[in-house]
């Protein structure tokens, strides 16, 4: 059976000024799929991540989410969104549960049940303890969590992760990667974009690899793998977008510390 395509993408542009930062990017998303979205840095990640959020406009070409040309329905697709931006723009100013209490009710719940839902979902990350605290007086991974929790509140249908990993040890990592694994397997669309290459080869079950504004490769890290000679995602990453000089790289920068 063909599974439901929850996003398309066709030939999207995109400009900053005379910048071309994207240049021509298809791409079919189906439910259930935990896209690893990959790249350079600058290679246009976070920019179709927004247009797909319709937080940036400007583009051409057509983006559809569940069926809907985005450009047409502003609002109504973005309640079935949940986003965890790389940098946090965070009310810091309020407590975890005023906070999520907040968010909850933007997307339309209760506030009983958000504060609730938001309590318990603390309580799994361990920091409970916390809710009525100010975030700013967080530590980094634990505002990281607020985030996490603060993208599902309103249990959407697709996630956009940016670097959702940042920050937490090593026990909450395996929680959250479970999640994601659970998320999946009950049909919610995941995009996953992050740097750490042997996160996103076990996590995912696609891997979209994006360089200067277009798509280098696109599919399972089995099938990746196959078309490259190299072994590891990160070897296939390096390979793809023509990096193969990091040793050179590394012992120029250490010899110029060494300058003294
Ligand atoms: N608001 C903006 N105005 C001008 N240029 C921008 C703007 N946002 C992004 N760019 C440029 O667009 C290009 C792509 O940026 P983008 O943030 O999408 O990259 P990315 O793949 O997410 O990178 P990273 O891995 O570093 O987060 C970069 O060259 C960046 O300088």
């Amino acid at each position: 059976m063909e599974r439901e395509i929850t996003v398309e993408i066709k030939d999207l542009y995109m400009s900053y000024g005379d910048k071309d930062v994207l240049k021509g990017i298809n791409l079919e998303v189906h439910k259930g799929e935990i896209i690893g979205y990959i790249g350079t840095n600058g290679a246009g990640k976070s920019t179709t991540i927004k247009i797909m959020l319709g937080i940036v406009e400007g583009y051409t070409g057509v983006v559809k989410v569940f069926g809907q040309d985005i450009s047409k329905d502003k609002l109504e697709y973005k309640r079935r969104i949940g986003y965890v931006p790389e940098i946090a723009e965070i009310y810091d100013n309020l407590t975890a549960r005023e906070y999520l209490t907040f968010i909850g009710e933007l997307y339309g719940i209760n506030y009983e049940v958000v504060d609730s839902k938001a309590k318990r979902l603390m309580r799994i990350f361990g920091i409970s303890e916390s809710y009525d605290e100010r975030i700013n007086s967080y530590s980094k991974g634990m505002k990281q969590k607020v985030l996490i929790i603060s993208s599902l509140l309103h249990n959407p249908d697709i996630l956009f992760l940016d670097e959702p990993l940042s920050g937490l040890d090593a026990n909450s990592v395996m929680i959250v990667k479970e999640i994601l694994a659970t998320l999946s397997k009950q049909g919610k669309t995941i995009f996953y974009s992050s740097h750490i290459m042997d996160v996103v080869e076990k996590i995912s079950n696609r891997i979209v690899l994006l360089n200067h504004g277009q798509v280098v490769a696109d599919g399972s890290f089995n099938e990746l793998k196959k078309s490259s000679k190299e072994g590891t995602l990160e070897q296939i990453f390096n390979q793809i977008t023509g990096f193969d000089e990091y040793e050179n790289l590394a012992k120029e920068f250490v010899s110029i510390v060494e300058e003294v």
